[in-house]
């Protein structure tokens, strides 16, 4: 059995050896702690058959407990001051490949079918660059990868409203962008002592597991989202006014979106955090022959 890297001790003695000092515009939060590390590993529900993509392995903390759970590890580190790091802590493992690249310029699809040939279960899992969080999230489910899911560390704050319900404060049109293509859930939440760096806010690990289908079909997937954007951009105004405001550069007509309202069976005085995904589908649907060019 190796020794953890995720000790404060031998993290220490690892930075120390390279000369590594943290680059907060890179989101340089490592783990130190192995039984989070374990614990995040058991929410993707690996077996020996699956595939692990990591984004920002850092010094390999969270990487080494992928390569004993998964068949094989791919992970996408920006920051060319690791590679070494990266080599000697993970020089115990075989079934690790590290990517030097940005994860939001990477062709993960052509690195998947290169590097886990045959492996039918890849998941995602990582403590994220708070920074791009949200783009690296986007970025990965709109590429279509073939992929079951994600478990994922982030701000709480931004965990709270990715899995957010309609109804609550934190429900936007990031709940309903994430939620289109996954069902979302907060696994744990996760004190800052487990960092080093310690981070200035909570963190909490989120599971993103990919719907068979959407939860609506709708006839214009973009033009949904730019129908729930405009919705929710300002939370104090009614659904009417927001759309008015936002469709068509503030000149929508008002009684095409009120026909529209009608059409979908939703109260234009209602406002865009009370409505359901299935509702913003057929709101979006409704709207889509006059307002989508
Ligand atoms: C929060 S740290 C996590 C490190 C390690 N996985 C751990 O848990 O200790 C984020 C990592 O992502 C890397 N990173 C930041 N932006 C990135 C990007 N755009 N693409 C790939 N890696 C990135 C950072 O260099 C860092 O290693």
């Amino acid at each position: 059995m190796y020794k953890d890297i995720a000790t404060p001790i031998r993290t220490q003695e690892i930075l120390k050896k390279y000369g590594f000092s943290f680059k907060k515009s890179l989101g340089q939060n490592f783990l130190i702690d192995p039984n989070i590390l374990r614990n995040i590993v058991s929410h993707a529900n690996l077996t020996e058959n699956s595939g692990a993509i990591e984004v920002g392995p850092g010094i390999g903390a969270l990487t080494e407990h992928l390569a004993r759970g998964a068949k094989k590890v791919v992970s996408f580190e920006i920051d060319q001051r690791l590679l070494p790091v990266l080599e000697d802590t993970l020089s115990p493992y075989d079934n690790v490949k590290v990517v030097h690249s940005d994860i939001l310029k990477a062709d993960v699809e052509k690195v998947i079918k290169e590097e886990m040939p045959g492996i039918e279960d890849i998941m995602v899992v990582a403590n994220l660059p708070y920074y791009v969080t949200t783009p690296i999230l986007m970025k990965l489910l709109n590429d279509r990868l073939p992929i079951r899911g994600f478990v994922v560390m982030m701000q709480k704050e931004v965990a709270d409203r990715i899995t957010a319900k309609p109804g609550t404060k934190a429900y936007g049109s990031l709940s309903i962008a994430i939620q289109y293509y996954v069902k979302a859930d907060i696994a744990m939440v996760v004190p800052k002592t487990v960092f080093m760096p310690q981070p200035n806010v909570d963190s909490a690990v989120i599971r993103l597991i990919k719907h068979d289908e959407p939860p609506v079909k709708v006839i214009d997937e973009d033009f949904l989202f730019v129908v729930t954007r405009a919705s929710f951009a300002q939370r104090r105004k009614t659904i009417l006014n927001n759309l008015q405001t936002g469709l068509q550069n503030g000149k929508a007509n008002k009684d095409k979106i009120l026909e529209a309202l009608e059409m979908a069976n939703i109260e234009p005085t209602r406002r865009g955090e009370t409505l359901s995904i299935q509702e913003f589908g057929k709101l979006a649907d409704a709207l889509h022959p006059t307002f989508s060019k």
